[in-house]
């Protein structure tokens, strides 16, 4: 059996517009990169960190703590150390903490001759999550880990959809160059809602699960929207109504806030749509100071691999 493994940890986008906590995806060209190594010596080490500066002390990392939680249930007659080649800028919104957070207990997993099963991963993945977020979210860990489109029916005890991914559809990101800890931008939702949007949410959400079943493009386009958080969060997230109009313009079947933000994501029929939204994105943001990234993936259906 291999004694180190490297492995791909991709972005994902969390929420979907009006699945706040419970729907994501995962992304194909955006991802750190991790080794894993077996040691001698027990215990959990992260011995490097590359592209951002984040702590090595593994109870203070989100790497570090599902690996914790992993290694204490399983105690293994063996340590581990982890390398992180940090890709996902924290704070962004494609969930980078919860690239790392699965990424070590993927990892650790594959060395161990994979005694765990996904979802029995994502539970040891949320603890680290949790450090990040305040909160044991998996929607970002879902995808990151079973690949494609995934629904989080119950986080206690955790129970993980797969759905399915409609061939053509491509996602767009832009990221300005802003933090936005997932921390904070939940501290400032509305503990209680509208009845009248909650209809409309839980409408939205059940009719883009059945559009991804039945790869309805015209449904994914009805219903990729978010009455409850966004007009919350848009607040953090500067140009996001124009970023949305231009997107919708240029052929987008939807546009919204990707994960806790400030990462904005379109979903779209085609590349060439995706590309053209991609253009519509930066023409906005170009006309500002702020600094920005745009990617065009197509939807990742295999999660994290092993390089
Ligand atoms: N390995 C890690 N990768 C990313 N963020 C980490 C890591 N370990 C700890 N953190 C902390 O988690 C926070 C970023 O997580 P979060 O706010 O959820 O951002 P994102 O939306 O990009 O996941 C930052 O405060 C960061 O210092
Ligand atoms: N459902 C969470 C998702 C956070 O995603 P992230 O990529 O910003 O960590 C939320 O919306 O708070």
């Amino acid at each position: 059996m291999k004694n180190e493994i490297k492995i791909f940890s991709p972005a994902t986008v969390a929420n979907v517009a009006c699945g706040f906590d419970v729907l994501g995806f995962c992304l194909d060209t955006i991802g750190d990169e991790m080794v894993i190594r077996k040691t001698e010596a027990k215990g959990i080490k992260i011995t490097k960190i590359e592209g951002y500066d984040l702590p090595f002390e593994a109870e203070k990392n989100v790497a570090g703590v599902s690996a914790l939680a992993m290694y204490n249930a399983l105690q293994p007659d063996c340590g581990f150390e982890i390398e992180i080649y940090k890709k996902i800028k924290p704070g962004s919104g494609i969930g980078s903490s919860s690239a790392s957070a699965a990424g070590s207990v993927f990892g650790m997993n594959a060395l161990l001759g994979n005694p765990l099963n996904n979802t029995e991963l994502t539970n040891y993945a949320m603890k680290g999550e949790a450090l990040a977020s305040k909160c044991e979210h998996a929607d970002n860990l879902a995808p990151a880990i079973f690949g494609g489109f995934t629904l989080v029916k119950s986080a206690c005890p955790l129970k993980v959809l797969e759905l399915p991914t409609p061939s053509d559809l491509f996602a767009t990101l832009i990221h300005p160059q802003i933090e936005i800890k997932t921390s904070e931008s939940r501290a400032i939702l509305p503990k209680e809602i509208p009845l009248s949007n909650a209809i409309t949410q839980w409408a939205n959400v059940g009719s883009l699960v059945h559009a991804l079943h039945t790869s309805d493009y015209d449904l994914i386009k009805e219903s990729l929207n978010d009455v409850v958080i966004e007009p919350y969060r848009k607040q953090l997230i500067p140009h996001f109504d124009d970023v949305k109009s231009a997107v919708l313009e240029s052929g987008a079947l939807g546009c919204a806030i990707s994960g806790s933000g400030p990462s904005i994501f379109a979903l779209s029929k085609s590349e060439a749509t995706a590309k053209a939204v991609q253009l519509a994105m930066q023409n906005v943001y170009s006309k500002s100071n702020i600094q920005f990234e745009t990617y065009v993936s197509k939807i990742n259906t295999q999660g994290i691999k092993i390089l």
